[in-house]
């Protein structure tokens, strides 16, 4: 092994090293050929021992994480060879991985110009299929927290029906730690470090770019429900997540890939065949539109409003962060101040946002793409096209917002071209019937209703 890192970009050979669970720590080492090992560190407080009984369902959700998490490393290099020492993995397992660093990497891929098709292939030894035994996890949920509306939403579904419940987040945002505070749960904060090779990676020239970061925060979660004994991880993944951003060769590319229904599908019967049988994994907000959470959100969230954020740039791991909750440049704050627009007192939102996002002309382009109108949508976590179409339309029959230029333009130059048959803001509001939220927490589902 040598101890210099090299340009990943030149290496054969990506692999997943070790991995290992001491003192409340979970280590994932990663290196490329037989340079120096990449250790990730994700720190469980309190350092609990894993429970009698859970060793098994441990060791799959330890192995499980090892390979999710390795999309963060794997990138920086794209070495056309995987090696996975220790124990090889079966079919299910390859075949998940597969997917993930496949689709999750594609807007990586996309905007690198890159090309992973075929280039992706997990070995494996052995066969899939199978189901993993139950192991007595209390029937209680992890409900993460993302510092913005939609987990907001979801806790207070939870709440609204007395289940047991945690506030749990990834990472040491002070952001989502007061939000996480803001829902009067217990909560609980995981530690992730990446490596710090990394960085040195990224400046030696590797590639670098977006990755499916829900799939790695899933896997963290599933370690914990474990360890501190959870029968439920319940996210806050919208309908609207399913959509791919654009297409291209045939192939879909999502910004948010691993917060759709594909992915959620794929990871929940994982848990089940290999983790445990009697831990579920889900979203309760999978059947709705991001205007059916946004709606949602006003109606239930007022108590979060001098807290959440929805703008990413406050969750960066480096460099500055925006002055003030929402920096108003991102296409994340201008989409959550479309989608909340319709249903929200105007002077409320303009106070959460500190100004009026939709009468400043210098925005023309970025709504622009938000309606996929002259472009794509944005690679970023926002709403369809259509419902922002729909939530501009109903804007520009409100006499408060008529005439801010952005409403104004849209009108004038937009809306003629535009069949208005297709912008009801009430079908946005109607839930899809795919989910798979356990039955003991189906009344959180009626809640949203
Ligand atoms: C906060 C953010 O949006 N970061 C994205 C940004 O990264 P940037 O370089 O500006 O800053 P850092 O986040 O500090 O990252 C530093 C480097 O580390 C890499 N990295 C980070 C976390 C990780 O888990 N693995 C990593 O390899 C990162 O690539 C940087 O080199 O731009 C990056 C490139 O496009 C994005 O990858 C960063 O996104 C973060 C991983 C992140 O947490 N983003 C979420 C806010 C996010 O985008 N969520 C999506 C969900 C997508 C999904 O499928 O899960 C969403 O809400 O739609
Ligand atoms: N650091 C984190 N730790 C744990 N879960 C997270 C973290 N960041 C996001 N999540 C979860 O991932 C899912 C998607 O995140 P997303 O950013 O869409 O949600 P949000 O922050 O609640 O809402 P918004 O769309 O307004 O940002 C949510 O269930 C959220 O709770």
């Amino acid at each position: 092994m040598t101890s210099v890192y090299t340009d990943p970009r030149a290496s054969q050979r990506f692999r997943f090293v070790r991995h290992a669970y001491v003192d409340g720590v979970a280590e994932l080492a990663y290196a490329f050929d037989d340079g120096p090992e990449l250790v990730e560190r994700v720190s469980f407080p309190g350092a609990p021992a894993v429970p009698a009984g859970r060793e098994m369902a441990f060791a799959a959700a330890l192995r499980l994480l090892h390979l999710v998490a390795g999309v963060s490393y794997y990138k920086a290099g794209i070495p056309g060879t995987l090696v996975v020492e220790g124990e090889p993995l079966d079919e299910d397992s390859a075949s998940l991985a597969d997917a993930l660093y496949l689709h999750g990497l594609a807007e990586f891929a996309y905007r690198n110009r890159l090309d992973l098709r075929g280039r992706v292939r997990f070995p494996f030894a052995a066969k899939g299929g199978g189901k993993a035994p139950a192991v007595g996890l209390p029937k209680r949920s992890l409900l993460p927290i993302g510092g913005g509306k939609d987990s907001v939403v979801a806790v207070e579904a939870v709440k609204s029906i007395g289940a047991d419940a945690t506030a749990v987040w990834v990472g040491n945002s002070p952001l989502i730690a007061a939000c996480a505070a803001r829902t009067g749960l217990p909560t609980l904060n995981i530690g992730r470090e990446l490596a710090p090779g990394l960085f040195e990676l990224n400046r030696l020239g590797a590639w670098n770019g977006h990755i499916p970061v829900t799939a790695i925060n899933s896997a963290i979660l599933t370690l914990a429900a474990i360890l501190y004994g959870y029968d439920s991880i319940v996210f806050a993944n919208e309908r609207s997540a399913s959509v791919a951003t654009l297409e291209y060769d045939g192939q879909e590319v999502n910004h948010q890939w691993s917060k759709g229904f594909g992915f959620e599908k794929t990871f929940h019967d994982y848990l089940h065949s290999h983790v445990a049988a009697d831990l579920d994994y889900c979203s309760l907000l999978r059947p709705w539109s991001e205007l059916a959470v946004t709606s949602a959100f006003a109606r239930l969230g007022g108590h979060y409003f001098d807290v959440f954020s929805s703008c990413n740039r406050n969750f960066k791991i480096l460099g500055p962060k925006p002055a003030d909750r929402w920096c108003g440049q991102c296409p994340k704050c201008h989409f959550v101040f479309l989608a909340l627009a319709p249903f929200m007192a105007k002077p409320r939102l303009l106070s959460i946002f500190g100004r009026n996002l939709l009468d400043d002309d210098a925005l023309a382009g970025a709504f622009d793409a938000l309606l996929e109108y002259k472009d794509h949508k944005p690679f970023e976590c926002v709403g369809e096209g259509d419902e922002a179409r729909a939530a501009l339309a109903a804007l520009a029959e409100r006499p408060e917002w008529r005439e801010d230029a952005l409403v104004a333009r849209f009108r004038t130059e937009i809306l003629p071209q535009l069949d208005r048959a297709d912008l009801a803001l009430a079908p946005w509001l109607m839930p899809g019937a795919s989910h798979l939220v356990p039955e003991r927490l189906r009344g959180a589902l009626d809640a949203l209703g």
